[in-house]
């Protein structure tokens, strides 16, 4: 099908659609359909057809017989390329593996050197003190001061290998994590920015000691047959002990996990609300929340505190325990050693040189049994990270748009929040053409916040779709979806930096033309201007020096930075004066004339007389859309006392919502 059709076929299933649309079909203006009122706001539509509701959306190039525009490539434009984060994550674990198997290829090395001083002292009580020779001494003393020095440096590189490694995982990981993290948040309340935290807790344990003991384990049994070599006896005294210490780690596992894991949970709890107070610190100040505030931080600490003592109680005791019976073993080989040599079945040398290798094998077993507790952790930390990539949306190197021209279409926008049955957006279809500039009005918690920041995607709809230039925004390049539209939220927030720097959304290869076009674009240029340090003013993580409707104007020019085609602004004069309304109003209409699309959420009627349309949204549904002069008519015409409109027209329903 060639495009055209297709365009022509989607209008056509848009129009089905909004005829068996039940939210229009219900709205305030169910009960006109068949009245003139209706029809005056249909015709509205049917006016405006071309790029609401009548016309196919016939993409602008097409419908005019103009030659497609060449292909330019987007000032700003940086594809950012393919990212798979589960290839991140596997191509980690390959590199991860690979210096392991150096290291444990140097762990056996520097296990089987360690041997050296047993066996010097072998040596020493049968060879030296039998042949008496001192030539022999040093000889043996020679070779076991070189095994000890590559024994050393062995050990030394198989630290530094670790040490290396784990700085590759958090340098290879820490963006993809981030990234995948961001990425998350959109679905949260922004916890999985946490999984940072978990990247250290993974590099620390890439250079603990733990780490080194979990890789000396697998050589004990080594050092367990050398015992039993020198004697049975002995040996099994080495493996009883070892089993018992095993025995231990796992009733440590067992009764310590738990009071761990309760810990962390509350550790994290009390870390989000600090996060939290320090975000609101000045409220927190003003209202004299001080003591509620550090109660909450208090309880959510002190309960993690009061997990992780019972924990460590335990840990510690079972790690003295295990202590206790490595150093009867200790005794128990020298006791029993001596008994054997007063048997005459071994030498003195022998039985120390058992000691000590029966001390081999048991040290990282016992290093296991106290490390268990950061095993664990760690182990949580990489599922934790290994979750959060794997869970992330790979991106692919998606096609790049030529040219943005600012069509959007919404298609049956449905939103029900995870976790609830509260249908905030219900069904709603409409469209935009390019330059085209729409107010969305309604009352609190009609939903028209929950639409602008569906319209830029920074939520995702239950089902539907938004599409900007036809195109599901979902299927967009993010970073050219990002640079070809603008957004301003309710809430404004500056990054720290100057004020150059955020109107350039942080970026560092702005040119001064284009931020200062940005804010001659929102009108802002004297405003900043005006500031002692003008576009260097420093701008704190609180936005202070700047005011309220001064953060907000800034917030402006950075929604029109970099020419964008399509503009979401949420009620951007929530904080403006009426200088300040002025300059919203010529910002739209510097938009208009360079023919941006511009979405406005506002509750102030002074905006709605500079935009071509208006949207009543009531409890999620589209109550009126049309054309500004007849909506405006329409609104007024329902701000009548009600008993005039019932005179009028018995049977109409009062309309919600209409701006004062
Ligand atoms: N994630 C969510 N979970 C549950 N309810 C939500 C969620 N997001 C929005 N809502 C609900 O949807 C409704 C619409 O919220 P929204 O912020 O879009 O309203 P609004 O029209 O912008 O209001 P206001 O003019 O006061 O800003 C509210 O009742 C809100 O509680």
């Amino acid at each position: 099908m060639a495009p055209d059709e297709r365009a022509r076929a989607n209008g056509a299933t848009q129009l089905d659609d909004r005829q068996a649309e039940p939210d229009i079909a219900q709205g305030p203006l169910a009960t006109e359909t068949r009245d003139g009122t209706a029809q005056s706001v249909t015709s509205a539509r049917t006016e405006g057809g071309a790029d609401t509701y009548q016309e196919a959306p016939v993409p602008a190039q097409k419908a005019s017989g103009s030659p497609p525009a060449p292909p330019s490539t987007p000032r700003f434009h940086k594809r950012l390329g393919p990212a798979d984060y589960t290839r991140t994550l596997g191509d980690m674990k390959r590199r991860l593996r690979a210096n392991l198997a150096f290291v444990v290829l140097m762990t056996c090395a520097t296990n089987i050197l360690v041997l050296a001083v047993p066996i010097y002292l072998f040596q020493i009580s049968d060879r030296v003190f039998t042949s008496r020779s001192t030539d022999t001494l040093v000889m043996l003393t020679i070779v076991i001061g070189g095994a000890i020095v590559v024994q050393t440096l062995l050990d030394a590189v198989r630290r530094l290998v670790l040490m290396r490694s784990a700085v590759d995982v958090a340098a290879r990981l820490g963006a993809p994590v981030l990234s995948a993290a961001a990425q998350a948040s959109l679905h949260s309340n922004g916890r999985e920015y946490q999984v940072l935290g978990d990247l250290g807790a993974l590099r620390s344990f890439l250079v603990s000691g733990t780490l080194l003991s979990f890789l000396d384990v697998p050589f004990a049994p080594i050092f367990v047959l050398a015992v039993f070599l020198i004697h049975p006896h002995l040996g099994t005294i080495v493996v009883v002990t070892a089993l018992l210490l095993m025995i231990f780690a796992w009733i440590n596992q067992r009764i310590t996990s738990d009071g761990f894991r309760r810990a962390n949970i509350a550790q994290t709890k009390a870390n989000l609300h600090l996060e939290s107070m320090s975000r609101n610190s000045q409220i927190i100040n003003a209202m004299a929340m001080i003591p509620e505030a550090v109660a909450i931080w208090g309880r959510d600490t002190a309960a993690s505190l009061r997990a992780q003592t019972e924990a460590q109680d335990r840990n510690v005791f079972t790690a003295s325990a295990s202590r206790m019976f490595r150093l009867f073993t200790q005794i128990g080989m020298l006791g029993w050693g001596a008994y054997l040599a007063l048997d005459g079945q071994l030498t003195g040398g022998m039985v120390i040189a058992a000691s000590i290798v029966a001390g081999r094998a048991l040290a990282p077993i016992e290093g296991a049994i106290e490390g268990w507790n950061s095993f664990l952790l760690a182990r949580g930390a990489y599922d934790r990270v290994g979750h959060l990539l794997a869970g992330a949306k790979s991106r692919n190197d998606k096609l790049r748009l030529p040219k943005v021209e600012g069509r959007l279409d919404v298609e049956r926008l449905l939103y029900v929040p995870q976790g609830t049955k509260h249908v905030v957006l219900n069904a709603l279809t409409f469209s935009l053409a390019p330059g085209d500039q729409l107010a969305i009005i309604g009352n609190s918690g009609a939903g028209k916040t929950t639409l602008g920041k569906m319209l830029v995607g920074s939520i995702l709809p239950t089902s539907g779709a938004v599409r900007l230039d036809l195109m599901d925004i979902r299927n967009w390049d993010p970073r050219q979806f990002g640079e070809c539209i603008g957004y301003l939220p309710q809430d404004v927030q500056l990054f720290p930096g100057t004020i150059k720097q955020n109107i350039a959304r942080m970026r560092e290869d702005a040119s001064d033309a284009e931020i200062h076009r940005a804010a001659a674009l929102a009108d802002v240029h004297e405003m900043i201007a005006s500031l002692p340090q003008g576009y260097e003013t420093v701008v704190a993580a609180d936005g202070s020096p700047l005011s309220g409707g001064q953060k907000q104007r800034i917030g402006l020019a950075r929604a029109f930075f970099g020419d964008p085609k399509f503009v979401v602004l949420d009620e951007p004069n929530s904080n403006l004066d009426t200088a300040g309304d002025a300059a919203l109003v010529r910002a739209l209409g510097h938009a208009k004339a360079n023919g941006i699309t511009v979405v406005v959420v506002t509750q102030k009627p002074s905006l709605l007389s500079a935009v071509d349309k208006i949207m009543l949204l009531a409890d999620g549904n589209i109550a009126m859309f049309g054309w500004r002069d007849q909506m405006l008519a329409e609104l007024e015409r329902r701000k009548r006392p009600q008993a005039e409109q019932v005179q009028q027209r018995p049977g109409a329903a009062p309309l919600q919502g209409a701006p004062a």
